[in-house]
Parts: C-alpha cells; sequence; structure tokens
C-alpha cells in the first residue's frame, strides 16, 4: 500500500498549494541603515527631519499600504546572533520527540512544544516551540515557559534574540507609526507589558507538498510581526493588487515583516493584514522564527481617534485583545466546530 497522509492535514481543494508564482516580482526590500547616523524622529511634522529618514519613512508608507509585507535589511540585529538562534532551533528540533514533548505546550499555557497546530481548522505540517521573555499569569492568561534540560544553551541565545528582535520591532513601530503622520511613540504606549512572544517554526519534508500547509492560509492576528527565514523558501503571501500567491524569495541577513490586524484596525484600514501561507516541500527542512510583536494583554484595540473623522468613521468596534488572544490559541489548539474568532467580526455593518 502506498504512503497515506493523515487526513487532518489535508487542505480543501482550494486551499492547495498549486498556483504559486516563484519568481514573480518580490515584496519591498527596505534598507534600514539611514538609522544608523540618525535617531528616529519624534514628531512627523518636524522640519528638521533628514531627506533620508524621510524617504526611509515613505518607503515604509509605501509598502504597508501596497503590501502590508516588507523586507530590511541592515536591520541592526547581528549576523552572529542570527546564525546562533537558526543553530539552537535545529538542535531543538533534532532532539527526540520524547524530549521535545516534556516542554509541551497545554490547553491553559501556549508556550513551548507543539506539533498539532490547527490554522483555520486543519492541521499545519509543521511543529514549533513558543517563548517570551516575560512570564505572567492574569485572569485570561497564563503564560510560562518551558525550556528543555538537555539544551541548556538554549534558553540564553533564544532570550538574547528576543532582545534584539525586540528592539527592531520598536524601532519599526515607531516608522510605522510616522508614515500613519502620528508621533513616533503613538502606537509604543500600547506595548508596556506586551505579550510577545517569538515561535520556533520547522517545517519537515512531506511525500504530499501538494495537499498539505506548514501554516494554513491566514492573517496574522497581533500588532506586527518580525521573521526570521532560512534559505529554503515557502513563504507565499496574497499579493494585494491582483489576489495572486507569490513566494517571498528569501534575502539572506533580512527580515520579513508584516502587519498584523491590531495594525489594520488601528489604521481604520489604511493599512491592512495581508494573507500569508506556508507551502512545504519533499526534500529540504525548513526553518522560520517569527517575533509575534503584540500589545498588552489589556489593550482595547480600535481605530485611532487621530484617524478617523466625520468622512472616515471608525470601520470597528472595540474589542480586547488578551481576549482576542485566547480564544484564537484555544481553536489553534485543537479543532473546532465553528470557525475561529477573526477581526472581521468586529467590522461595523
Ligand atoms: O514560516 C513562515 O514563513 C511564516 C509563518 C507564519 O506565517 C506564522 O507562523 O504566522
Ligand atoms: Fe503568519
Amino acid at each position: 500500500m502506498g504512503f497515506q497522509i493523515d487526513p487532518t492535514f489535508i487542505q480543501a481543494a482550494e486551499h492547495r498549494p498549486k498556483s504559486t508564482i516563484s519568481d514573480a516580482g518580490s515584496i519591498p526590500l527596505i534598507d534600514l541603515s539611514p538609522l544608523l547616523p540618525h535617531q528616529i524622529p519624534s514628531d512627523p511634522s518636524d522640519p528638521a527631519i533628514p531627506n533620508e529618514i524621510s524617504n526611509l519613512i515613505a518607503q515604509i508608507g509605501e509598502a504597508c499600504e501596497n503590501w502590508g509585507f516588507f523586507q530590511v535589511v541592515n536591520h541592526g540585529v547581528e549576523v552572529e546572533l542570527l546564525e546562533k538562534v537558526e543553530a539552537v532551533t535545529k538542535e531543538f528540533f533534532a532532539l527526540p520527540v520524547e524530549e521535545k514533548r516534556k516542554v509541551k505546550r497545554g490547553e491553559v499555557n501556549p508556550m513551548g512544544y507543539y506539533d498539532a497546530e490547527h490554522t483555520k481548522n486543519v492541521r499545519d505540517w509543521k511543529e514549533v516551540f513558543d517563548f517570551s521573555v516575560t512570564e505572567w499569569v492574569t485572569p485570561l492568561l497564563r503564560l510560562e515557559n518551558h525550556w528543555p534540560e538537555t539544551l541548556p544553551a538554549m534558553r540564553e541565545v533564544c532570550e538574547k534574540y528576543y532582545k534584539a528582535v525586540e528592539k527592531l520591532a520598536f524601532k519599526l513601530l515607531e516608522l510605522i507609526s510616522l508614515s500613519l503622520n502620528l508621533p513616533a511613540k503613538r502606537l509604543s504606549a500600547f506595548y508596556e507589558d506586551s505579550n510577545s512572544y517569538i515561535r520556533l517554526n520547522h517545517y519537515s519534508p512531506c511525500d504530499s507538498p501538494d495537499l498539505v500547509l506548514g501554516v494554513g492560509c491566514h492573517k496574522d492576528c497581533g500588532g506586527l510581526t518580525v521573521l526570521f527565514q532560512d534559505e529554503v523558501g515557502g513563504l507565499d503571501i496574497k499579493r494585494k493588487t491582483d489576489g495572486e500567491w507569490i513566494r517571498v524569495k528569501p534575502v539572506h541577513n533580512s527580515f520579513i515583516v508584516n502587519l498584523g490586524d491590531i495594525i489594520q484596525v488601528w489604521s481604520n484600514d489604511k493599512y491592512e493584514s495581508v494573507e500569508h501561507r506556508v507551502t512545504v516541500n519533499s526534500e529540504k527542512d525548513r526553518y522560520s522564527i517569527p517575533l509575534f510583536f503584540n500589545p498588552a494583554s489589556s489593550t482595547n484595540v480600535k481605530p485611532l481617534e487621530e484617524l478617523v473623522s466625520e468622512n472616515n468613521p471608525p470601520k470597528y468596534h472595540e474589542y480586547n485583545w488578551g481576549h482576542f488572544y485566547k480564544t484564537r490559541k484555544d481553536s489553534n489548539f485543537q479543532k473546532l466546530e465553528k470557525e475561529n474568532i477573526q477581526i472581521y467580526h468586529f467590522k461595523r455593518v
């Protein structure tokens, strides 16, 4: 008998990854080197903003509006650290499964190892490890890290990496804020006690890559995602202009940045969170490492007052991020009978 794939992984025909245009023009590539000699300005209308920085803000604004995705180079995160975190990620996933299961996530605490995540109720062809640098318990959430005893170096490398990418994420948030003609720190205030976390992703080769997805088609529900991918490739995004799936070509030492649903709501749909998915292949393991840069779980998300007007009324009802995150996490943990929570449930009609 031939190889039979577990049916929980099989995508509905319309979601199967056949229509990727691999070498179509990719997402904008933005050089952050102007940030080396210059500070990020605090006020978007400051006449003293150097040209290089105004150009950078304009590029970010265009990428956010037209793509919802961009890649950054000269981002300030050391290459050595990227190499170390990639190496430790590979070491972790190479551990015997019983070791990985010792640090498994549970129904209440979503941090740790997991190999049965569902995106939109279909199982993803991947295994993950989630961690954060803050651990906390609220009535809604209990986030406690689990670190594998057999890989003692992992925690230090991962935490160092987290801090470096978080620093980059704060800079990107300031640039995005300025691109919306808001003060640089307008969005940062939501990030005190943030519920950000990093995910290590491993997509192993699959004999039927045409039937499954590493991550099913989805939009990121948080604030901003800052993702490192290895040289294998597999991330596809749905191009805004024509709805075609296009492959994000790996660029050495770069990060992929994409806007999540929260920025879509804050911007009252000026910027959109764009659908994406991960395809797998039959030969190569792929690793990726996103930082999900999310505001504090107490944040009530709604269109920002400065960005709404009589002519552009708020397009969303307010919702609580901690509640949204908890509900989404529960649905990713197991297959449910109903659709999981989405921001369009909060859309005003
Ligand atoms: O692995 C990737 O390239 C993307 C993963 C992703 O979209 C996610 O985890 O939300
Ligand atoms: Fe994603």
